[in-house]
């Protein structure tokens, strides 16, 4: 694998099993006794989604809605696919993505799936950047970062490289 580009290590596998464990707990007391949708956002949300599912209590199911754009881009402007294979009406549903850097994708992404009339909506994210929109709902993280620096690795990718990387790293300068 070319790892130019590849710069020092923010989070090691090992604070973001930490940082799962974390949203885990917040996620398990508030939805405790309740049956809730996981709706991954996909490609990027895939392994945060995976590790956070095995480490909830409740009762779940599980869908998935993708709405890619390039990474930096401020204004996600991209069509939402969403299959709907699961009825969200009337259910709590709980977004899972990897990283809001200006929020845009997800606040997209709220707006869309409250027409489906759930009967709540959340955000479970394992990274916040901090120039992001203020989103009205519950929002479960576990590290909100200093700066809006790009990042690759645990679902973030390069040029959609490095996805696979089992920690997230700051991308060398002149390759941002
Ligand atoms: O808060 P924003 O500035 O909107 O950025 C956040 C989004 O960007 C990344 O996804 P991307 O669009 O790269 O899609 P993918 O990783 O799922 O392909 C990330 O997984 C979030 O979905
Ligand atoms: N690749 C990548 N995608 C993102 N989406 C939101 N933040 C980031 C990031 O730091 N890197």
């Amino acid at each position: 694998m070319q790892q130019h580009v590849i710069g020092d290590t923010l989070f090691s596998s090992q604070q973001i099993s930490a940082g799962v464990a974390q949203v885990a707990r917040q996620l398990n007391q508030h939805y405790q006794g309740q049956s809730v949708v996981v709706i991954s956002v996909v490609p990027g949300g895939i392994l945060f989604t995976a590790d956070l599912v095995r480490q909830l209590e409740f009762d779940l199911a599980m869908d998935y809605i993708a709405c890619p754009h390039t990474p930096g881009d401020r204004d996600n402007q991209s069509p939402i696919v969403y299959q709907q294979t699961l009825s969200i009406a009337n259910k709590p549903v709980l977004v899972v993505d990897d990283a809001l850097e200006s929020g845009s994708t997800m606040q997209r992404l709220v707006t869309y799936l409250s027409k489906y009339s759930p009967s709540s909506l959340a955000i479970a994210t394992l990274l916040v950047k901090p120039s992001r929109v203020n989103i009205p709902c519950p929002q479960y993280y576990a590290y909100e970062l200093a700066n809006d620096d790009l990042l690759v690795g645990y679902g973030l990718p390069w040029q959609q490289r490095y996805r696979n990387l089992p920690f997230i790293a700051t991308v060398l300068q002149g390759e941002v």
